[in-house]
């Protein structure tokens, strides 16, 4: 029997399915006589926007004890007033030692999502997963996104720089975004520190393990996702892409929309830019206590 939501656990709960009950679509038996249910999410990756949020989601979801909707749910920004048995739906069967997660960049930065959290999780703990990368690559990463879409010949600078200058358009969102700091004293005022883990976006392109051992830790899951799981594919200019030993896809690579090639910045650029988000950076490194390399 396919179940079509997502390829990462779809045959992962395919072989305990045994049942579908018509009168209630969101209820399957296992062979064992377990429930197997669409469930709230136990973890959320919450952002960062072109940080590798899709990577990290494929990759834990990897993991026999995770399942994960595939699509964006956009709930707690866009979706709140659909109510929380539409949210509830839109997530994958498990079984109830499996942990439901999902993805939607957009909650770091909107006003209401953290908040709106606390009002659907009131009595669940709820964890949450930000996974940040060098603020300038993230940018570049949303203009590429953005003129690949407009079909736009604007270059990066023509964005950053207000016109004839290289004074910063720091109305320009995709920068704004990079300041993380500011967006996370937000979630803190609803969140401790020990619901909330940092993912280096960086580290997961070169060691992917090390980020998903993390991951792996601050979810309580057993340690099942490790080096010997992931490959380094060059048609994928040189991300990784996970191996299919762990659950029976067919691509463990991301699809062409990840991995863009991203075009030459001028050096003057970069070094305005990093100035723009010192500040930032060392304030979010502080209050985190995280120590990334290129913090
Ligand atoms: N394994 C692997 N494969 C491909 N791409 C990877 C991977 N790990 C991280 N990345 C980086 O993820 C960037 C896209 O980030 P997101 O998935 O968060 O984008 S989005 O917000 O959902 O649009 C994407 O940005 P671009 O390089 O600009 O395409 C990648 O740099």
């Amino acid at each position: 029997m396919c179940i079509s939501y997502g390829d990462n656990y779809l045959f992962k709960n395919d072989n305990k399915t045994l049942q579908y009950d018509y009168n209630n679509n969101s209820i399957f038996k296992n062979n064992t006589g377990e429930i197997n249910q669409r469930r709230l999410p136990k973890a959320i990756i919450i952002g960062v926007k072109k940080c590798g949020t899709r990577a990290l989601l494929k990759f834990i979801s990897a993991h026999p004890d995770v399942v994960a909707s595939m699509n964006e749910v956009h709930f707690f920004d866009q979706n709140y007033y659909r109510g929380l048995d539409w949210y509830r739906n839109q997530m994958p069967l498990s079984l109830s030692n499996q942990i439901t997660m999902e993805k939607t960049p957009q909650y770091y930065i909107h006003n209401r999502s953290a908040y709106r959290m606390t009002q659907t999780f009131s009595n669940i703990k709820l964890k949450l997963i930000v996974i940040i990368r060098d603020p300038i690559i993230r940018a570049i990463s949303d203009y590429v996104q953005l003129t690949t879409k407009r079909k736009s010949n604007l270059t990066f600078e023509d964005y950053v720089f207000i016109k004839n200058s290289t004074i910063i358009n720091d109305k320009w969102i995709p920068l704004k975004i990079g300041c993380y700091y500011h967006y996370f004293t937000k979630w803190l005022k609803y969140y401790s520190f020990n619901q909330i883990h940092f993912v280096d976006g960086e580290n997961l392109i070169k060691r992917p393990w090390e980020e998903l051992l993390y991951v792996q830790k601050f979810l309580n899951l057993t340690i099942q996702i490790q080096q010997k799981h992931f490959y380094f594919n060059h048609y994928k200019r040189s991300f990784p892409c996970i191996r299919n030993q762990l659950y029976q896809t067919k691509n463990g690579c991301l699809g062409s929309s990840k991995g863009r090639k991203h075009p030459d910045i001028k050096q003057e650029t970069r070094t305005i830019l990093k100035n723009y988000y010192k500040t930032c950076n060392s304030r979010l490194k502080q209050i985190a206590q995280i120590n990334f390399s290129w913090l």
